[in-house]
Formats: structure tokens, sequence, C-alpha cells
């Protein structure tokens, strides 16, 4: 099967600074794919070479096969863009605006007429039809990037930061739409701040770091990696640690009267600690376990970009 984006060894650079240094990248036809990484990681100018909007200085890009620069039309129709930035036309209508685009991806007026309607139905704003793009608020603002992107009926919708500073409502309306989207086939990929965002939507998701890919997997492979935390109530605490012999064990330690074990996978620990502390004579009084998150998992593994920004 053909990949929805294939990027080998991507190479970009503004003068100095290196925005792609060699990424390869895969994502496949229908998955919803996410970028994470830190600010100026490189995922806007990824996105950019994609679109025909960057020149790449090294390496190859397509998508769907058709590969961007030398195939550079056949990629453009197949993609729909919400950049991070607005780029949109003040003097028409939004309804307008969406003809022009659908026009643009050679729909004959009436089509693009009826498109244009659905997509603006579709992200809820087609009260609004009439309206010029800098009369809407900040909420409409993304719903209609959102329906300028699909509006063509996209393969491969690529969304930048699409729900950065929207409340919590929308954000959930956003997503809403986007699922939707994917479930009927369209292949997506996701550039976001929100963790929580990239958990709950991405099949896999690719960090970023320095213009370099430092590691693909899905959420909950990601999660894995990270040190859950054992935090168990001891009956008469002593006033040093216990030693545990386990593997995947990174640290124990008192506070105050719990034992905080920190561990690789640790709830499938859970059982061996316990029967140690209790063959050392302690009372196990009562466990909770706290999960590594995402969040926690990124921030070690774009650790050195710190600072950066
Ligand atoms: N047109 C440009 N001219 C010069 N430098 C650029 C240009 N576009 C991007 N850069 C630089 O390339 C690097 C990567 O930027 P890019 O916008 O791709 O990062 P990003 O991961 O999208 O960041 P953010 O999360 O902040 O949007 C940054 O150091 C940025 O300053």
């Amino acid at each position: 099967m053909t990949a929805a984006i294939d990027v080998r060894g991507l190479e970009k650079s503004y003068g100095d600074v290196q925005a792609l240094d060699g990424l390869s990248l895969s994502v496949e036809e229908g998955e919803f794919f996410g970028l994470l990484g830190p600010n100026g990681a490189g995922k806007t100018t990824f996105i950019n070479v994609l679109v025909g909007l960057v020149r790449a200085s090294g390496g190859e890009a397509s998508v769907f096969g058709y590969d961007v620069v030398e195939d550079y039309r056949e990629v453009r129709d197949r993609i729909g863009l919400a950049p991070q930035e607005y780029n949109v036309d003040r003097f028409f209508p939004i309804q307008e605006v969406l003809e022009h685009k659908a026009g643009y991806h050679g729909f004959d007026r009436a089509t693009a007429r009826e498109r244009a309607r659905e997509a603006l139905e579709m992200v809820d704003i087609a009260d609004k039809a009439d309206a010029r793009f800098h009369q809407l608020s900040g909420g409409m603002k993304r719903r209609f990037m959102l329906a300028r992107a699909l509006v063509s009926g996209p393969e491969l919708l690529i969304l930048d930061e699409p729900t950065a500073g929207v409340d919590v409502q929308l954000r959930h309306d956003l997503w809403e739409i986007i699922e939707k989207m994917n479930a009927a086939g369209t292949t997506i990929l996701l550039t976001t701040h929100y963790i929580e965002e990239a958990e709950r939507l991405c099949d896999r998701v690719a960090i970023l770091d320095q213009g370099r890919k430092v590691e693909v997997a899905t959420p909950d492979e990601l999660t894995q990696r990270g040190t859950d935390t054992l935090d168990i109530g001891l009956g008469d605490p002593p006033a040093t640690a216990p030693q545990i012999d386990r593997d995947g064990v990174v640290s124990a330690r008192m506070d105050g009267d719990r034992l905080l074990v920190t561990a690789r996978g640790g709830s499938g620990l859970v059982p061996d600690v316990l029967r140690e502390l209790e063959a050392e004579g302690y009372t196990v009084t009562d466990l909770d376990i706290r999960r590594a998150s995402l969040e926690e998992v990124f921030v070690d593994m774009t650790r050195t970009a710190e600072g950066q920004a």
C-alpha cells in the first residue's frame, strides 16, 4: 500500500538554522498521526515542505506516492491544510472564500457552492456565511480554518495546532469533527502542544526535536516508557526505605509514612513488590499507583531543547 506521507532524509536550513536535519517519516493511509515537539522543532517547516510552500534543501518527500516538487499539483489536490497562521482573504464573505477554494481544486461553480455550504455546516457556522473572516470571533475563525481545509474533500488533512487558544467546549467540538473525518477514511496529520490532544486522538505520534525524529510510537507505547510511582502506606513505617531488589525498580524512598517506589511498568511489579515487603515483615495498609503521563515522557525525550524556544 502507498504511504499517505513518505519522507526520507529531509533537510531544510535557513542560514545557520537547520530546521529539518535528515528527517525520515512515514504515515500510513487512514492513520491519525500526531507531530509533537517543542517550539522550533521543525513541525511547521515539515508541513510547508509537504504542501509546497517551502523547498527542501535535501532529501525526498511524497504524498500518496506523488513527489511534492515534481507532482506539485497532484499533491496539492489531495491535501487540505489548516495552517497555524491565519491567511484568509478579508474582502469576501467566508462562503465565497470557500467557493473559490473549491473552484481552485477543480469543482464547477454549482458544486463549489454546495461544498462551501456543507463545509460551513460541518463546522457549525453556516449562519455566518455572509460574514467576512475578520468579523468572526476567535473560536469561529478556528472553525472556519477547518472548513477551508476540508472543503475540497482532501484525502490528507493537515492541521497545524488547530485548537491553539480555544476553550474546552470548542476543542471538543473540533475533535469530534476531525475524528469523524478520520473515521470516514481521511488521513490526518496533526501538530499540537496539547499532549492530551495527541493522546486522545492519535494512532501514532512522532516526537521531533531540532529537526530530527526522536521517536515514533503509539501514545500507549510512549507512556509505558515512563516511570510509574507506587505510593505505598506501611503499618509501622521505617525511617529509611526498605531495599527492593526487582528489575524495573528505579528508586525507593520514604516520604513521611509513605513508601514511594518509582518503577518502569509499575503496575506489573505490584505483586512482587508487595510480596517482598511482606517477606521483610512490613504490613502494607494501602496502595496507590500514579501512571507516567505522555507529557512526562515527552518532556524527558526533548529535554535537550529546553530553553531554546
Ligand atoms: N522563514 C524562515 N526563516 C528563517 N528561519 C525560519 C523560517 N521558518 C522557520 N525558521 C526556523 O526554523 C526552525 C523550525 O521552525 P518551525 O516553525 O518549523 O518549528 P515548529 O516546530 O513548527 O515550532 P512551533 O511549535 O513554535 O510552531 C526555527 O528555529 C525557526 O526559527
